[in-house]
C-alpha cells in the first residue's frame, strides 16, 4: 500500500522553481533515503510531506489526505531536523515527558534507555545542547515518537561518527521490531546503505532515479586500463564519470548494460571491471561535469 502519493508536484519560491512536475509513490513500511546536492530541494519535499510547506501546484497525498496544516498529518508524522523547537522553558526529561503526550505510539521506557546510553542530564535544556547533541536528542525523539510517517532531515548533522552509527544502527532495530514509513535525507549515503531500502535520487528539480539500494549498487560498472582498451567499450553508452590515471590509463563509469560475454571479452582485453559504490554513483549522477574536481584543473 502506498502511504505518500505525488503527482505533478511542484514547489517555487517566488519566481524560482525548486521542485518541478515530481511524481513518485512511497510504500508503507519501507525506508527510503532521499538523496540529491544542495540546494535540489530535499527539505523542501520532506517538509511539504510533513505539512510544514504548501505545495506550489501539483498533487500529495500522505495516509490519502493533503497534509498541509493538517492535524491528521501532524498526528501521524514527525519531522526530525536540527531545528527542532522545543519548549524552552522545560527540561530535557520534560520534553520527553511532553512528547509521551502528544505521539499516541510513544515508548517512554525506549526513550529513557537511549536517553541514559547517550548520557544526557535530565535537567538540562533543549537551548544550551551542542549542535551534536542536539540531534542526538532529536533523533531520541523521532525514533521513540515511532509515527507512522518519520522523517529526518538530515538527521546526523553534528554527530561524531560513533553517535551517527548508533544511530542508524537504533533506528534499524527499532524499525525491524515496529516497521513504519521512514524517509531519511543525507549527505551520508554510505553510512546509511545498511539501513535504506530505496533510494530517491533528486536532480534538477527531478526525481532522477527511485529504486531499490540493491539496484543502484549494481546500477553502473567502472572500467579500468589504458584508455585504447577502455574507451572502445564507452562508445554509444552514456559516460557518468572520466578520470584519467596517470599517463595512459583511464577510469570509466557507465551504465552497466554490458552483457557477461562483453564483460569477459573486455576483460580479455585488459579491462579491469569493479563495481561502483552507491555514493559515488550518487555523486556521479547528480554532477554537471564528468571529471569532478579534477575538471576544474583541466586547461588551466
Ligand atoms: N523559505 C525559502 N524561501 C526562498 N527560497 C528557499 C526557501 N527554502 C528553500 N529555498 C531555496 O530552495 C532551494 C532548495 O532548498 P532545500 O533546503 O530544499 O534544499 P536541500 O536539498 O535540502 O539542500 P541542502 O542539502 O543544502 O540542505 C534552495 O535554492 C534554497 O535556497
Amino acid at each position: 500500500m502506498s502511504v505518500i502519493e505525488c503527482r505533478e508536484l511542484s514547489k517555487a519560491y517566488l519566481r524560482k522553481k525548486v521542485l518541478n512536475q515530481i511524481s513518485f509513490t512511497i510504500e508503507e513500511n519501507k525506508i527510503t533515503g532521499v538523496i540529491g546536492r544542495n540546494g535540489v530541494g530535499k527539505t523542501t519535499l520532506l517538509k511539504i510531506m510533513a505539512g510544514f510547506t504548501k505545495e506550489t501546484s501539483g498533487e500529495i497525498r500522505v495516509l490519502e489526505q493533503r497534509p498541509f496544516n493538517n492535524l491528521y498529518t501532524s498526528v501521524n508524522s514527525i519531522f526530525v531536523d536540527d531545528q527542532m523547537s522545543f519548549p524552552p522553558a522545560l527540561q530535557l526529561q520534560e520534553l520527553l515527558e511532553a512528547a509521551q503526550t502528544f505521539y499516541p505510539n510513544w515508548d517512554m521506557d525506549f526513550a529513557q534507555r537511549l536517553f541514559k546510553y547517550f548520557n544526557f542530564d535530565p535537567k538540562h535544556y533543549h537551548n544550551t545542547l551542542s549542535k551534536g547533541r542536539t540531534s542526538t536528542f532529536n533523533a531520541i525523539v523521532g525514533i521513540a515518537a515511532r509515527c507512522p510517517i518519520t522523517i529526518f532531515d538530515e538527521p546526523t548533522t553534528g554527530m561524531d561518527e560513533a553517535v551517527r552509527k548508533d544511530f542508524y544502527r537504533a533506528l534499524l532495530k527499532d524499525y525491524i521490531d515496529h516497521p513504519r514509513t521512514i524517509l531519511i535525507s543525507s549527505h551520508h549515503l554510505e553510512e546509511m546503505e545498511d539501513l535504506l531500502e530505496d533510494v530517491l535520487l533528486l536532480k534538477n528539480g527531478k526525481v532522477h532515479l527511485h529504486i531499490p539500494i540493491s539496484d543502484l549498487k549494481e546500477w553502473a560498472i567502472g572500467l579500468q586500463g589504458q584508455a585504447s582498451s577502455v574507451l572502445p567499450w564507452t562508445e554509444g553508452k552514456e559516460v557518468l564519470y572520466q578520470n584519467q590515471i596517470g599517463l595512459n590509463a583511464t577510469y570509466v563509469v557507465i551504465k552497466n548494460d554490458l552483457s557477461e560475454a562483453e564483460l569477459a571479452q573486455a576483460r580479455l582485453n585488459g579491462v579491469k571491471i569493479t563495481p561502483v559504490h552507491a555514493s559515488d554513483l550518487c555523486i556521479y549522477l547528480t554532477s554537471d561535469t564528468k571529471g569532478g574536481i579534477d575538471d576544474v584543473f583541466i586547461n588551466r
